[in-house]
């Protein structure tokens, strides 16, 4: 398969079951071939996406030492502002070409977990982008609840088998500017290629160009989504935990012609994490003789903490 199948989301929630599961069936074959899917039919309007983008635009354009009171130490960038080339895809050097924002969990009757994340980060120019960044996470996190219901079918789980690890998770909403490119990048790109940490990534902004995801022959295709899909792909807590059925492609974003190094980019991934004492133990019904276990044990959080040392986000 080359192509990223496309799914509707509004298939899954109809209340008719015949319809509820080929919407399993599609999404699953989907993660277990290409690791990837556009999803249509979610829980986004229109015009809380165009709001959004208004929003963006306008705080990556206020200047730089604006943003830069955004950048908090000690966090490793969980929350509010990282500034450009900062973050470095695993094993590479060279940072990638972009800059973004932080939006974390708005943790609702839980002291314990609020005490645990750091507290989200208000920009006092522009209130309108903390409101707008709060309503896209909790729409962005319902439409991952209903997706992750389908794949716990797809698994032979209880349907709501990821409902509780999920409920104040350690989510984030991740909006992006990858800034025109004014001079020679050598060998540094938008995003170097890269699997995701977290469950599932639900990204908004995949209709243009830039996104490529590599298929099982190691070619790099397009993923290109319509503009009312958001491209959802799997990531390494959950091909960890299936064992490795359900797929965690890597992919990159590109650097556009030169004829096109003018332009901004700008993508929103919303990735999707449990809270952090959720076991990634491979599950039993995933194990066997054809497929032997392939991971240790841990732990949502152990795995997260290993891996932003790794992107150079934290120190050890
Ligand atoms: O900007 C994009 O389209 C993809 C970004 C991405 O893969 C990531 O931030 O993990
Ligand atoms: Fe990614």
């Amino acid at each position: 398969m080359s192509l990223v199948p496309s799914v509707d989301l509004k298939d899954f929630i109809s209340g008719d079951a015949e319809r509820k599961q080929e919407f399993v069936k599609e999404i699953g074959a989907a993660f277990e071939n290409i690791g990837f899917v556009a999803l249509s039919g979610h829980f986004l309007s229109d015009e809380l996406v165009d709001d959004l983008y208004a929003e963006i635009k306008k705080f990556f354009e206020l200047p730089q030492e604006t943003k830069d009171k955004y950048e908090i130490e000690g966090i490793g960038g969980q929350r509010g502002y990282t500034s450009f080339g900062k973050e470095h895809a695993k094993g590479r050097k060279e940072g990638d070409l972009k800059e973004f924002w932080h939006f974390g969990q708005y943790v609702e009757n839980n002291p314990r977990l609020k005490a645990e994340y750091p507290d989200n980060v208000m920009v006092d120019e522009l209130p309108k982008f903390n409101e707008i960044g709060k309503e896209t996470y909790k729409m962005l996190e319902k439409t991952a609840k209903y997706v992750l219901r389908a794949l716990a079918i797809h698994l032979d789980l209880e349907e709501n088998y990821f409902d509780e690890y999920i409920k104040n998770g350690n989510s984030i909403l991740r909006p992006i500017h990858y800034p025109p490119i004014t001079s020679e990048p050598k060998n540094a790109v938008r995003a170097a290629a890269h699997g995701d940490i977290n469950l599932i990534t639900l990204l908004m902004g995949a209709h243009g160009k830039g996104l490529q995801v590599q298929n099982h022959k190691g070619e790099w295709v397009d993923a290109i989504a319509k503009p009312d899909e958001l491209m959802i792909n799997v990531g390494d807590m959950l091909s960890r935990l299936s064992n490795n059925k359900l797929k965690s492609t890597i992919h990159r974003v590109v650097n556009p012609p030169r004829e096109l190094w003018g332009t901004s980019r700008y993508s929103v991934p919303f990735f999707m994490h449990p809270i952090s004492e959720m076991p990634l133990n491979c599950l039993e019904n995933c194990i066997d003789e054809e497929h032997p276990k392939l991971y240790e044990d841990i732990t949502a959080g152990e795995f997260l903490h290993e891996r932003l040392i790794e992107l150079g986000l934290i120190k050890k």
